[in-house]
């Protein structure tokens, strides 16, 4: 990019030069003759040389210069999703991650491009400048300092209009991520029947329009106060040109300056009119961009809570373990009430244990902490004899496959949709009916013509759309499918009918293996066969045993299941 910009200036003073001389022969007082026409012909020719020259290599410049900004834009954005993968759970749970975030993503899309381009352009201009510059001096050398006088206050309003922007634009994040945030709940498919059933469209649509055209009205604000000032300096900017030619005009009908110089001014001096005021404009632009990227970087900077220890342990190999939690205390980062007090509980190998409790009472965090999504404010998770803390975070979560209230419902194939809990591990497909079979998914999927490579959802051509049952035995199917040492199903169950959950839960215990297993549920009736239960009630195991010493015990647990079978009759 740096040799065409260079070789694209050399053809240009060529250009100008082939002009003066031509010029020069045209009105020298020799006569017209055969040796004038042959210098005249061989000036056109390379006049003509020159400009192809400098046509060409203009446009191969900006093919370049394209090419250049994909490549910066796609690298960029690949940085900002590896940086994004690399952040915990806790930045994906706080509003000031996605205000970074979004900013980053502004800075992401446009940013490093144009700061290449600009950069590119401040360059070119700059080495036009010194080439125009030195022409000019041996003209006359007062024209160049009163010009650049002239110039230096549009760039210095320019860049206080950036920074004015800039300000305005870190200020207005949050409240522009609410409008976008309006506007996905009208555009996408998520709430699409909500939104149409409670008739929230106009409402929202209205809200959204509030927003942004108040967004707008402060932007407008600082860009007609900047516009104005920009047209006060650009008019001082044309006083100094205009003052520069009157002064060019003058000393040409006084005779002190020849007609090739004459021809010569013609043809740069506009152009470094032009030259000053895009430099002007490319440094603004890069100190701009400069204070956009400075957000990119910070979002760059942004480094995982959960680290691994520099002296991790490797997993054990016996996986007939035990996973516990003991003395586990829970608050959530930027908030004040623990969630999870004292909490003892353990999972051994090859038995479903069951967590019930009412709504709020700590059940998902403690799920969260046993995959190491989260560590505890104070207590340990431990497998078998070790603190999970000792071991290599990627291992260790390898170990337990979740199947959350939120599970994904992946817009691919089936195939994928299942391949997900084990992607690298290159399984026969014997696997992958064998997780669908004990899910109770391979029902529906034989039925679809393509089967395995049915794609799943409505965002994409001849997907199909199924029931939030069916997709949450394919996301336990997924979950079976993993290699894991542990199964968490939280509320997965939730939308299967009484039959399929009845019946899933009672083969549950013979698709598990020496898998350990949690399910959450709040039909107590559904895990009643667990092997032990643990109750949850504020943050705190209330009571735990199997089901008939729970009853026996005529606490939470017992109330829970009359409530339970009474809803159910
Ligand atoms: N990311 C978070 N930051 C702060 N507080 C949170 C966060 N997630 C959950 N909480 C709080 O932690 C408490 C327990 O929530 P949790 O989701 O663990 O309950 P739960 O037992 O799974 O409830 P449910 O049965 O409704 O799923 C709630 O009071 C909730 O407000």
């Amino acid at each position: 990019m740096f040799i065409m910009i260079v070789v694209e200036n050399l053809l240009f003073f060529l250009t100008a030069y082939a002009f003066k001389y031509l010029f020069g022969v045209i009105v020298s007082p020799a006569k017209y003759d055969a040796e004038k026409i042959v210098l005249v012909e061989k000036y056109l020719l390379e006049t003509f040389i020159a400009i192809s020259l400098y046509v060409i290599v203009k446009s191969i410049s900006q093919y370049v210069s394209q090419v250049q900004a994909s490549r910066v834009s796609e690298f960029i954005d690949d940085k900002i999703h590896a940086a994004a993968v690399d952040l915990d759970l806790a930045f994906y749970e706080s509003p000031e991650y996605f205000d970074t975030l979004k900013l980053a993503k502004d800075a992401g899309a446009e940013r490093p491009n144009q700061v290449v381009t600009t950069l590119v352009d401040v360059v070119k201009n700059a080495l036009m400048f010194c080439g125009i510059s030195f022409v000019i001096f041996t003209i006359n050398w007062l024209i160049l300092p009163i010009l650049i006088i002239c110039v230096i206050p549009t760039f210095l309003v320019r860049v206080a209009l950036a920074d004015k922007l800039y300000q305005l634009r870190e200020k207005q994040t949050p409240v522009e991520r609410q409008a976008a945030y309006l506007s996905s709940l009208i555009t996408a498919d998520t709430l699409a029947k909500e939104v149409r059933s409670f008739g929230l469209g106009d409402y929202i649509k209205r809200l959204y329009l509030t927003i942004r055209l108040d967004l707008l009205v402060q932007r407008l604000k600082i860009i007609r106060r900047g516009a104005i000032h920009d047209i006060v300096t650009s008019l001082l900017g044309s006083f100094g040109f205009f003052g520069c030619i009157c002064f060019f005009c003058y000393n040409a009908m006084k005779g002190t300056i020849t007609i090739g110089q004459i021809s010569l001014f013609v043809i740069i001096f506009p152009q470094l009119f032009n030259i000053l005021q895009s430099l002007s404009q490319g440094i603004s632009g890069l100190y701009q961009n400069g204070i956009f990227l400075t957000q990119l970087f910070k979002f760059f900077d942004l480094k995982p809570t959960l680290v691994d220890k520099t002296d991790t342990t490797a997993l054990p190999v016996n996986d007939m373990l035990e996973l516990k939690m003991e003395n586990v205390n829970f608050t959530y980062p930027n908030s004040s009430n623990p969630v999870l007090t004292n909490v003892n509980l353990s999972i051994p190998p090859g038995k479903v244990i069951a967590i019930v409790g009412l709504n709020g009472a700590g059940k998902t965090t403690l799920i969260k902490l046993l995959c190491r999504l989260y560590d505890p404010t104070s207590g340990s998770v431990i497998l078998g004899e070790e603190n999970i803390r000792n071991f290599k975070i990627e291992d260790f979560r390898k170990t337990i496959s979740a199947v959350f209230q939120d599970f994904g419902k992946y817009n691919l194939s089936v195939a994928d949709n299942i391949r997900f809990g084990d992607i690298y591990g290159n399984r026969p497909f014997e696997d992958m009916v064998k997780a669908t079979e004990a899910s109770g998914a391979n029902e529906y999927i034989e039925e679809f013509p393509n089967k395995y490579e049915t794609i799943m959802g409505r965002i994409f051509e001849d997907g199909r759309e199924i029931s939030i049952g069916q997709w949450q035995k394919l996301a336990i199917a997924r979950a079976l499918y993993s290699p894991s040492r542990f199964i968490i199903l939280d509320e997965a169950t939730s939308a299967l009918d009484a039959l399929a959950e009845y019946e899933f839960l009672k083969n549950f215990r013979k698709s598990i293996g020496n898998k350990g297993a949690i399910v959450i549920s709040h039909r107590v009736s559904a895990v009643k066969h667990a092997d032990y239960i643990y109750v949850m009630s504020h943050g705190q195991v209330a009571q735990s045993g199997t089901h008939e010493e729970l009853i026996a015990m005529d606490g939470d647990y017992a109330t829970l299941f009359k409530d339970d079978k009474e809803i159910e009759a």
